[in-house]
């Protein structure tokens, strides 16, 4: 098999090696096989990318709004095809893989919209016959990594603000779901973008991705994944004196009070936790319920996750997709283990036999758990959740906020007093009332607070915050 090649300078250019990528739903199937890409190709991408800032960064907006634009429909026109991929890759079903290619394309059409917004502004001085100007400026040459579990949408929301704003950039993709920002990064190319703004090398991310960490023409990192390895990434650009944006993980929670509706907080809760395989940052993975409501809640989520068909991503009948990876499934069973060890009831969580060959797993309730329980506290990134007894809203509210994240946090109840209070006093970037803690819109700031988020907000106008830089010009009209 071929691999896929890198994209540098606008030229496909093999790497060292190559890697195979196979279908989660059935380990049988070979979806992909693309070049692994080093150091050296990383100092060739950064190259092309600082050749190419001095015309993009001065290119018309109009430019850009046009490339942007037309990046965007094609992602809408092929999202049959990038969507069966995207799943055959990672896992996720097919409807939320065709969901998540649509969500890229108006990403773009988003971005392409901002890139003829004016951002500046003119103030007067405190001085006679001074005026000021703020104007943006492209940050330079922009890195981008990306995580496995959203293969499009996350990628897509850094490159089109990086874009919009004028920079060049170099992405690395996660190692065993390429085949989508290769497909991204080849329609760019195809509409018009010129050799050099957009670079892509594949392969590791201790070679690729710690490459492009180090090297000094780098302006800027924005990375989503784990919290160790943004906890390094942090650290290294601080010592490079590197702009960077860091989304790491999230310990959601969804509270569910007495007086909740339970036909709109199970589905709520099921999809929060459960859908997309419960790989979502933004998952919920702590049910907290007030006494009262407990018994009735813990019988109607078994009832409704007994509906649920976990199965092959591409089976129209398949609500919940298979686990990505080997090393997350087994993580996925460390935590169910370890659940019970610290005294939890698991029910689910079960590995199941189906006709193809793949990481099967069904969702699992850790019930009676305890917030200082470490499945209460660590992200797990499977379709788990510890399902915790709360004294009343107060004490739910406590266990909510008594987190090391803060990404997004969720409440059930029929309550407006209740709903107003939790707003206001929930610790996370995100809140949700009466609706999946996960499951966000394109177009407004996303992210969270303490180990979740690191730097200023991704997506929607915020995002100009990371992708572009002030400058305030002080002019003497006298
Ligand atoms: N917040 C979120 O949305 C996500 C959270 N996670 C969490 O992380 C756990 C592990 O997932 P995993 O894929 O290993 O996450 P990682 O943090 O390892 O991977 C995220 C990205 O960073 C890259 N990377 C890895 N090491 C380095 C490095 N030293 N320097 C620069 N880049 C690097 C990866 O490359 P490569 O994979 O190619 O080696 C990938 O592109 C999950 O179980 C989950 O808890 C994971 C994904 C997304
Ligand atoms: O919940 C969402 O829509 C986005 C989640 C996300 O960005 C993530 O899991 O990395």
């Amino acid at each position: 098999m071929t691999p896929l090649s890198n994209i540098v300078d606008g030229v496909a250019t093999p790497g060292q090696g190559q890697r195979v990528t196979y279908n989660p739903s059935n380990l049988d199937e070979v979806v992909g096989c693309y070049t692994q890409g080093g150091a050296e190709d990383v100092a060739a991408a950064v190259d092309a990318a600082q050749r190419a800032l001095p015309s993009w960064s001065t290119a018309s907006p109009q430019i850009r709004h046009d490339l942007l634009l037309r990046v965007g429909a094609r992602l809408l026109a092929e999202r049959e095809e990038i969507g069966r991929l995207l799943s055959r890759e990672e896992g996720k079903t097919l409807a939320e893989g065709l969901a998540e290619v649509s969500r890229a394309g108006q990403i773009f059409q988003f971005f392409a919209g901002e890139c003829l917004r004016p951002g500046g502004q003119l103030l007067p001085s405190v001085r006679p016959s001074v005026d000021i100007e703020i104007t943006r400026e492209p940050v330079g040459v922009i890195g981008l990594i990306t995580p496995w579990n959203f293969p499009i949408a996350i990628p897509a929301w850094k490159l089109a603000p990086a874009l919009a704003w004028g920079n060049c950039v170099v992405i690395k993709p996660a190692d065993i779901v390429p085949g989508c920002v290769h497909a991204l990064v080849r329609i760019l190319h195809e509409e018009g973008c010129p050799p050099g703004v957009v670079n892509l090398v594949m392969g590791r991310g201790s070679e690729v991705g710690q490459a492009l960490v180090d090297h000094p023409a780098v302006s800027a990192i924005s990375f989503t994944g784990s919290e160790g390895v943004g906890r390094r990434l942090i650290a290294a650009c601080g010592a490079g004196l590197k702009r960077v944006q860091a989304e790491m993980g999230g310990k959601n929670p969804m509270v569910v009070l007495d007086d909740a509706d339970l036909d709109v907080a199970v589905p709520a809760c099921i999809n929060a936790a459960f859908f997309s395989t419960g790989q979502r940052c933004t998952a919920a993975s702590r049910f907290i319920v007030t006494r009262g409501i407990y018994d009735a809640f813990v019988a109607r989520m078994k009832a409704d996750l007994s509906r649920q068909f976990v199965g092959n991503a591409l089976d129209p009948a398949t609500t919940i997709g298979p686990v990505a990876s080997s090393s997350q499934l087994q993580s996925d069973l460390d935590y169910i283990a370890l659940a019970r060890e610290e005294g939890a009831a698991v029910w689910g969580g079960e590995l199941l036999d189906r006709p193809d060959r793949g990481y099967y797993l069904f969702p699992a309730l850790f019930l009676d758990a305890r917030n200082t329980m470490r499945v209460a506290r660590e992200e797990i990134f499977g379709p788990c959740a510890a399902v915790i007894i709360a004294d009343d809203f107060d004490h739910a509210l406590t266990l909510a906020n008594d987190t090391e994240f803060g990404l997004s946090a969720g409440i059930c109840t029929t309550s407006l007093k209740a709903a107003s209070a939790f707003r206001k006093s929930v610790k996370a970037g995100m809140v949700m009332v009466n609706l999946p803690t996960a499951g966000v819109d394109y177009h407004v700031p996303f992210g969270g607070r303490n180990a979740s988020s690191f730097g200023s907000r991704e997506q929607g106008r915020h995002a100009a915050e990371f992708y572009s830089q002030i400058k305030t010009s002080y002019v003497f009209c006298g």
